[in-house]
């Protein structure tokens, strides 16, 4: 990865307005192919909003977002996900009347299908299956394939949440908040999942709160606050900055995670 690699995500000057407030006020970043890249920032920075923005979930005021070089302006979000991009969402929400593989093999072939009704028809191929199965085993939870989603602990409904993102085969996996409700160790476990899967190839954007995680396992970090991009860089350059301590409460945040900019520079 150097300066010369063309991105694989561009967001461009994205401004996403509600009524008079401003919730994200003209970004830009790029996204490096096969990066790890952390977006971070206080409650209500405009991360969620952001993420959204580039998934069309959200229409944006104004902006571009650049997928490869494609535009995904005015594009629907189905469409978008065949272009290559995933969203794991931050709440739970799996078919609770099929089993875990079951949950990632509709994604797999919602993907193939272009339609959940058709992929429910297609359940029994065997290469949704195969797909499915190796999600499952890339985060850790192969043995629960045939399982309900409804008896399982929050840490395995994560997984399986990332487990049907990785099901679409996407070139840019979005993480909202994957770590949020988990005790510190499924927290770690769950961290490491996810920068393996980087390891293995993946283009990674992740949001997460969990500052002492993100600053461990990520390479570049992208901050915001108030709608605005106030910092990036590596987890030192970007925890070194006033402007950033100052967004987390005066830097209690940062020093509460127990992980000081340069021990988390040197996990990265
Ligand atoms: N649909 C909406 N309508 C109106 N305001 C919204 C909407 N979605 C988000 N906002 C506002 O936009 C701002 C940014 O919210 P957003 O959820 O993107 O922040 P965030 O950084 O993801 O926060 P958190 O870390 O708490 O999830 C907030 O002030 C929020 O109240």
């Amino acid at each position: 990865m150097n300066a010369a690699t063309p991105a694989l995500l561009q967001v461009s000057n994205m401004v996403v307005r509600f009524g008079g407030l401003s919730a994200v006020a003209d970004v830009s970043f790029d996204v490096i192919p096969g990066e790890l890249l952390g977006l971070i920032g206080p409650n209500g920075a405009g991360k969620t909003t952001l993420m959204r923005s580039i998934t069309g979930v959200v229409r944006p005021t104004s902006g571009d977002v650049q997928l490869n070089g494609e535009s995904l302006n005015g594009m629907p979000i189905h469409k978008r996900i065949r272009k290559g991009l995933a969203l794991s969402q931050q709440l739970v929400k799996p078919f609770r009347g099929i089993s875990v593989l079951d949950n990632v093999t509709l994604a797999a072939g919602a993907e193939r299908t272009g339609s959940a009704l058709k992929a429910l028809l297609h359940l029994s191929q065997t290469t949704e299956n195969e797909i499915g199965r190796e999600a499952l085993a890339r985060v850790g939870i192969a043995d629960y394939a045939h399982q309900m989603p409804g008896i399982q602990p929050l840490g395995v409904l994560k997984r399986l949440e990332v487990a049907r993102a990785l099901a679409l085969k996407p070139k840019l996996l979005l993480l909202d908040e994957p770590l949020a409700g988990l005790n510190s160790k499924e927290a770690h476990a769950l961290a490491s999942t996810i920068a393996e899967i980087n390891r293995q190839g993946m283009t990674i954007v992740l949001i997460e709160h969990n500052l002492g995680e993100v600053m461990r396992i990520c390479q570049r970090l992208v901050v915001l606050d108030n709608g605005r991009k106030i910092a990036s860089g590596t987890p030192r350059e970007v925890m070194d900055q006033p402007a950033v301590r100052a967004a987390y409460l005066g830097g209690d945040t940062i020093a509460e995670t127990g992980v000081s900019a340069a021990t988390g520079a040197a996990h990265a």
